[in-house]
């Protein structure tokens, strides 16, 4: 089967250079993002918190190609997304990302089976069996194949969602919230194949959360505060985690 492409160490996926994100002009200017720079390493599971309005979906957007930032340089692998055309980013988005996001944006005409398979075949690639099973395995997902996103609980629609993003072994993951609207078993099962995405495939994670359990899995946490980076941590523990949070004024909200 093939992997996500082989990562040596201190590679890296993706990263932000002075990016600046503004919204609006004059007096509805907002400043989302106020000259971000972070790299994001190769096999590494970076998990992005900060209070709300913090920048932190602005980041994950520009990262991905979802949005163009205002100015600076955002790169996937060693690929500049700004000189790309739309097609381009396109295919990037299609090739070498997967996503995660708390709106399953699932096909509701399509079975769980044909959702998860779906970035493939438009692809024109072939499914890995072998991998998808894992998947689908180990998100408890192996009896709802053939149900419609209507039928199935909105924890299951976001395990859909996240085997989704991992059957076609990309090589970068965004989650934004991808635990967001989930019971903490569900919520575990999510982060533990993430995990997993990481250590046994060498993928890149990069998830948005409020959830400190959920950025313990990480190994390294990043938080941003009025659209800059502020601190980072480095395999910290729920308590860590929760600490920063509660020094940056986040600690009330959950
Ligand atoms: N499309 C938009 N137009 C105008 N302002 C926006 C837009 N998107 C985001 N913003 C503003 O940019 C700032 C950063 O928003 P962003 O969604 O990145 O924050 P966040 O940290 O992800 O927040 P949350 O935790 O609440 O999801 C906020 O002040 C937000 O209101």
């Amino acid at each position: 089967m093939t992997h996500a492409t082989e990562v040596s160490q201190g590679t890296v996926a993706a990263s932000a250079q002075h990016v600046v994100k503004t919204y609006g002009s004059g007096d509805t200017e907002v400043h989302a993002l106020r000259d971000v720079s972070i790299d994001f390493q190769a096999g590494q599971f970076t998990a992005i918190m900060g209070p709300s309005g913090s920048g932190k979906s602005t980041l994950m957007h520009c990262l991905a190609g979802l949005d163009n930032a205002t100015s600076g340089v955002v790169r996937i692998g060693d690929v500049g997304l700004m000189g790309l055309s739309d097609k381009e980013v396109t295919r990037m988005r299609r090739d070498r990302i997967g996503f995660v996001f708390q709106a399953f944006n699932l096909v509701p005409t399509l079975t769980a089976k044909e959702n998860i398979t779906l970035p493939i075949d438009i692809a024109g690639r072939k499914l890995d069996e072998e991998w998808f099973d894992a998947i689908v395995g180990r998100l408890g997902l192996g009896d709802r194949l053939t149900h419609r996103p209507s039928e199935l609980s909105g924890g299951q629609q976001q395990r859909v969602a996240c085997a989704r993003a991992l059957v076609g072994k990309p090589d970068i993951i965004f989650g934004d919230e991808p635990t967001g609207n989930l019971d903490s078993r569900s919520s575990g099962e999510v982060l533990s194949i993430l995990r997993a995405a990481v250590d046994e495939f060498s993928q890149t994670v990069v998830i948005v959360t409020h959830d400190p359990r959920a950025a313990a899995y990480a190994d390294r946490v990043v938080f941003l505060a009025d659209g800059q980076l502020v601190r980072e941590l480095y395999s910290p523990s729920a308590d860590d985690v929760f600490e920063v949070m509660r020094i940056l004024g986040e600690g009330g909200e959950n």
